[in-house]
């Protein structure tokens, strides 16, 4: 039986006056291909925007420079590639082998789609025991896993939050949910149900983004049309990562996670309108969407 939630909003606590970077989350991106530098930077903006700590963001080596340009607040890390985009196993190795070094893993914004993403993604997938925000070309890396192997990643070592929009959703879970909030809350607490290993939080973006976990779901009020643009959804993938690494629950990160991102998403569409909205206004209004929380 799934029940829609009326929980207030979980938000973060007062900070202790001698908090430091380790108490805030450090948080690994793992994102960028050629031509797509922006959509890791736009990431790594957002979790530092959310309060995280340290933010890395590991990108092919090509992208480096050019997600290393975004802020010099960025640790950047080389993903090895090959002519085909990124070569797998160099890749998977060094950053398993980096586990412990961070708190939060946010993979797939810009990542690109290739066979070696595929093989990235659902090793990091399945290893990884910190949690994990799952997004764009990661989640497309998933569904090319799940269509050889329905069963390639039942038991991720630690919890996972995706977060697709309709048409990563459809590629994910086989097809496009309704247009009404009543189809789109069975069709992701179905696929949230088909999920044996219970650590799965899926955010379902949209007009009203809806969050489900399995038992409940929250539908969220925030938001308007001038967020669709580009790299909106990279930022929410930062918003989660940073709530994440201030040790809020999936459940909580993710639901104050599209809030803030539909509050910070309205201030910027009252100060510019929403034709002229652009994802990096959302990042420049989001300090005020968290003071107002
Ligand atoms: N500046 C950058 O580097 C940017 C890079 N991006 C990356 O581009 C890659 C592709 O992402 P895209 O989302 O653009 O491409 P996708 O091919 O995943 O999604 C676009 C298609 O999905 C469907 N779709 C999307 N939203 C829908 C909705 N609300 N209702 C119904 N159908 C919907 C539509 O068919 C649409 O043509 C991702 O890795 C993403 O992170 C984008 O985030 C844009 C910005
Ligand atoms: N009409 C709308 N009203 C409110 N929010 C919207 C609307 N259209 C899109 N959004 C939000 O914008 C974001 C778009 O995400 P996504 O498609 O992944 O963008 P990108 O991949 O380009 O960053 C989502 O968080 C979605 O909820
Ligand atoms: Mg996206």
């Amino acid at each position: 039986m799934i029940d829609v939630t009326d929980e207030p909003l979980t938000t973060l606590p007062p900070r202790q006056r001698d908090g430091h970077k380790g108490d805030y989350g450090r948080v690994l991106v793992i994102g960028g291909s050629r031509g797509m530098g922006g959509a890791p930077a736009m990431t790594g903006l957002a979790t530092l925007r959310s309060g995280a700590g340290l933010v890395t963001v590991a990108t092919p080596a090509s992208t480096q420079p050019i997600v290393a340009t975004f802020s010099p607040c960025f640790m950047t890390l080389p993903l090895v590639e090959d002519d085909y985009g990124i070569a797998d196993y160099a890749n998977v190795v060094d950053l398993i082998a980096a586990r412990e070094q961070f708190d939060v893993w946010a993979i797939g914004p810009g990542l690109g789609r290739s066979d070696g993403v595929t093989e990235l993604v659902a090793q990091l997938y399945r290893e990884i025991p910190r949690p994990m925000v799952v997004d764009a070309d990661a989640l497309n890396a998933m569904a090319a896993s799940l269509k050889r192997n329905p069963q390639a990643l039942a038991n991720p070592a630690g919890p996972r939050v995706l977060t697709p929009h309709p048409g990563e959703f459809a590629r994910l879970a086989g097809a496009m949910p309704g247009a009404a909030t009543t189809d789109r809350v069975t069709a992701v607490a179905n696929f949230c149900e088909r999920d044996p290993s219970g650590k799965l939080t899926v955010v379902l973006k949209g007009r009203h983004s809806i969050v489900c976990d399995g038992p409940r779901f929250a539908v969220n009020g925030t938001g308007n049309p001038g967020m669709a643009t580009g790299g909106t959804g990279d930022c929410l993938t930062g918003i989660v990562a940073g709530l994440l690494g201030q040790r809020l629950a999936p459940w909580d990160a993710a639901r104050l996670g599209m809030h803030l991102h539909g509050v910070a998403g309205d201030l910027a569409a009252m100060k510019l309108g929403e034709v002229s909205l652009i994802a990096s206004d959302l990042l420049t209004y989001l300090p005020e969407a968290f003071k107002a929380c």
